[in-house]
């Protein structure tokens, strides 16, 4: 399959085989079904005929999976008609998975065979015995990333595990290959536990360039993360802090230009405390905000004067009081210039919204499903952004990682640290040239071709300047 088979974006499309009686009219009832059901009907192929049965095969858009399971019932109810399969474009794009593992050469003589295996590359596993550092060279590792997760916070939809992961860890290392040219492996864990994961990745550490953790729930995945930071040379980020907070970071700042207010005086409700949403509360206190509010499922959890935030910034964690709720989100909502949801689908009306001050900006950046629905999220304030693609801005770290990982392996920093991050921010808000910043424009597109050029330069900048990079040139630009 081609994208050019997926066609424009739709999250429930059907394509179905039909069996049905070879005589006038039969189909005729199957497109007025469709038509009053509002599926609207794509592509239409005649997959074999005869004198009484004619096969087709029929696409269609349907609003979700319960109205797909409806339409189908009334196809099937249909007389003279037969629904033979029915398949979903989605999970037809995720048969058999989606990435592949393809080497560089051809093994096709006995030459080349003792040369990329057995004997020749004995010699190359002795000088990299000798200098470790060879590694680098002559191994994949310098362009490698492991996307390690434990499966315990997929998206916003939960603790699926590991195996219900692998789909969007596969996804993910897409998008390294694509948009940074990183050859990125998923590994799913089969433990939740701290410890282990700990193990599992210092054991497999040596055949990567960097570590990406993904989807690990708070509060495992700060313990974990500071452990690996600690005790491994190679860059460890957990994307769904870092990554998002160098993207919200980004977008922020642009927003904020575009109605004219500053970071130090708007309000900022963040919705959601766990990996993403206190990474971005962090490089928010960073930045200069001085009015944050932090709620969470119990309520506002997360409060202070300017004073006080600004010691948060050393351990924001100390400072969220899950056992004290200061009030509900809608409370914390009155009076808001800015909204940031981190959190879950769907937690969010019109109503909310109107309760937040003139000029809103509301980014409601929980996947699959935004904490309101992006039609009415959009209505209701000046700046609106989800995390997904099908709106014009499009908040997700699809936009950081990519680049952060590119301009670490480049100069095989040692770690991502807070001056990269910044940089980083900093790079993706400069893709938006300042005369074309707008309501709809805040943030590049994941498919701008400068974004990940851009941030690797200033990551790589950054990681010299703070004395973690270990080498100076490109890996790419003199062995390969
Ligand atoms: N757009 C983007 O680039 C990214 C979006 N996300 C999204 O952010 C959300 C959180 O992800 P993580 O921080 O990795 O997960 P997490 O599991 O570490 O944190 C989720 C937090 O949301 C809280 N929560 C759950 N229901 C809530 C509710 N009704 N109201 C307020 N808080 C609630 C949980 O108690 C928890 O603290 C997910 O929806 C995820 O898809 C995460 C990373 C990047
Ligand atoms: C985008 C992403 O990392 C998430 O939703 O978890
Ligand atoms: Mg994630």
């Amino acid at each position: 399959m081609t994208t050019d088979d997926i066609g424009p974006y739709s999250n429930y499309r059907l394509t179905v085989r039909l069996a049905l009686l070879n005589k006038p009219g039969i189909f005729a009832k199957v497109a007025g079904l469709l038509a009053e059901e509002g599926a609207n009907l794509g592509a239409v192929d005649i997959v074999s005929a005869n004198a009484e049965r004619m096969i087709r095969d029929i696409t269609f858009d349907v609003q979700n999976e319960a109205h797909g399971d409806h339409v189908l019932e009334r196809l099937e109810a249909l007389p003279e008609v037969n629904v033979l399969s029915a398949s979903d474009r989605i999970f037809l794009l995720h048969l058999g998975g989606k990435i592949r593992v393809q080497s560089k050469v051809p093994v096709n003589t006995r030459n080349v065979l003792s040369m990329i295996y057995t004997p020749g590359v004995g010699r190359v596993c002795q000088a990299i015995a000798k200098d470790p550092s060879k590694a680098y060279a002559f191994t994949i590792k310098s362009n490698s990333v492991a996307v390690v997760t434990d499966g315990s916070a997929v998206l916003g939809l939960g603790n699926l595990g590991p195996a219900a992961a692998l789909p969007v860890m596969e996804g993910k290392v897409m998008l390294f290959k694509e948009l940074a040219g990183i050859d990125a492996w998923p590994i799913c864990v089969a433990t939740q536990d701290p410890d282990e994961i700990i193990r599992i990745v210092r054991g497999i550490a040596p055949g990567f360039g960097g570590i990406n953790l993904e989807d690990i729930s708070a509060p495992r995945c700060f313990e974990i993360e500071r452990a690996l930071k600690t005790s491994l040379d190679i860059p460890v980020m957990h994307d769904d802090q870092h990554g998002t907070a160098v993207v919200l970071l980004a977008a922020l700042t642009n927003a904020l230009k575009v109605v004219g207010k500053r970071m130090e005086d708007v309000r900022i409700v963040v919705n959601g405390l766990g990996a993403a949403g206190t990474a971005c509360c962090r490089i928010l206190l960073a930045a200069g905000a001085a009015h944050l509010i932090g709620c969470d499922k119990e309520g506002i959890v997360l409060m202070g004067d300017a004073e006080e935030l600004r010691a948060c910034r050393t351990d924001l964690h100390a400072c969220i009081r899950r056992d004290q709720p200061r009030g509900t989100l809608h409370d914390a909502l009155k009076g808001a210039d800015v909204f940031i949801g981190l959190s879950v689908g769907n937690v969010l009306n019109r109503e909310d919204l109107e309760r937040m001050n003139q000029d809103r900006i509301v980014f409601a950046m929980a996947n699959p499903d935004p904490e309101i629905e992006p039609k009415v999220g959009d209505e209701a304030s000046r700046i609106f952004a989800t995390g997904r693609s099908d709106f014009p801005n499009q908040i997700n770290n699809a936009l950081s990682f990519p680049g952060i990982f590119r301009g670490a392996l480049d100069v095989q920093a040692s770690e991502i640290n807070e001056a990269m991050k910044l940089a980083a921010a900093e790079a993706i808000a400069g893709c938006v040239p300042a005369e074309a910043l707008s309501e709809d424009y805040i943030i590049p597109s994941v498919f701008d071709r400068d974004v990940v050029p851009r941030v690797a330069k200033a990551v790589a900048a950054a990681a010299r300047a703070t004395g973690v990079a270990r080498r100076r040139i490109r890996i790419d630009d003199d062995l390969r």
